[in-house]
């Protein structure tokens, strides 16, 4: 079953097309993550569909049904990506309010302990660092047992222990079943997690595939040497990055660079090719 759906989905602020014809199917049991540059439209994706915001033309379905539905409501779970917590209350005292809201919810100890939390239950919620807020925050998604659960950027702020935590926490609850859609600018985070990525740019969808065949799309490589002198101007490359004497190249033929590198007679050493980071990628995918 489809749980989360955009058709032709646009929403726009003023003159900014936030989110353009935007298509999307989300199944269930599937752990999907967003990936894209800052206001390429994924925060508004979340908002769509989740019901924050409704969309300008077009269509959003959550569950089968319209996100803004109360009824719909009850099978979701959302952090968005800024949230506030009553700082006097403890952190057990909101998770027993969240709890009221929903019929069937996971008790208080349970919750706490899948996130790690439990040391925590005492404790007011001003008196939290912003690392353990956003993991209460984040927890707080999961206390009606959703069958989909929406993570605007999950980690932000948080240290590499936290945010394994939390993924522990995200990844047992898709293991029972459940599916998530995240959003982060952590590229180790959407490749630790899910193996489906739709990468945004422009308020549409630039590819939606698994993570190595976002990879392969762009099959751009970064070439690596070390040269006491200035390169020639070489066809293929798409970037060039110094760092002193080190130049990071990018081109889709690194071959024909090396080749080209030879025939120059630049002389050059320690050469390094290899594949792209996600990130490399995208950016290249949402320059074209
Ligand atoms: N409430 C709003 N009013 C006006 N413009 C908005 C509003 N929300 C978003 N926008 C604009 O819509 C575009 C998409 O923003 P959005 O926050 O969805 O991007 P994003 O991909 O989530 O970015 P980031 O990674 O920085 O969170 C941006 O140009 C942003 O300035």
């Amino acid at each position: 079953m489809i749980l989360a759906r955009a058709i032709d989905a646009t929403r726009r602020y003023g003159d900014v097309t936030a989110v353009d014809q935007l298509n999307l199917d989300v199944d269930t049991g599937e752990l999907v993550g967003l990936l894209g540059p800052n206001g390429a439209g994924k925060s508004t994706l979340v908002n769509l569909l989740t019901g924050v915001r409704r969309p300008s033309s077009g269509k959003v379905e959550l569950c089968g049904g319209d996100p803004r539905d109360p009824s719909t409501r009850r099978f979701l779970g959302v952090t968005p990506q800024e949230t506030g917590l009553p700082g006097a209350l403890r952190v057990g005292e909101v998770v027993d309010f969240v709890r009221a809201h929903y019929p069937d919810p996971l008790s208080k100890d349970e919750l706490l302990a899948k996130f790690g939390l439990s040391d925590l239950a005492k404790r007011q919620t001003g008196g939290l660092s912003g690392g353990q807020k956003r993991r209460v925050a984040v927890a707080l998604a999961f206390v009606g047992r959703p069958r989909i659960v929406f993570l605007d950027e999950p980690t932000t702020g948080l240290d590499v222990e936290a945010r394994h935590a939390l993924w522990q926490g995200i990844r047992e609850f898709h293991a029972d079943g459940g599916t998530v859609v995240l959003t982060s600018h952590y590229l180790e985070e959407i490749e630790a997690l899910a193996r489906r990525v739709v990468v945004i740019g422009g308020g549409r969808v630039l590819a939606d595939d698994t993570v190595s065949a976002v990879r392969g799309l762009v099959a751009i490589r970064r070439v690596s040497l070390t040269s006491g002198v200035p390169l020639p101007d070489l066809p293929g490359v798409v970037s060039t990055e110094q760092d002193g004497d080190r130049l990071h190249l990018l081109t889709a033929d690194a071959d024909r660079l090396v080749r080209d590198l030879v025939t120059h007679n630049v002389a050059f050493r320690d050469l390094e090719v290899r594949p792209t980071s996600l990130e490399e990628a995208f950016l290249t995918l949402t320059a074209a």
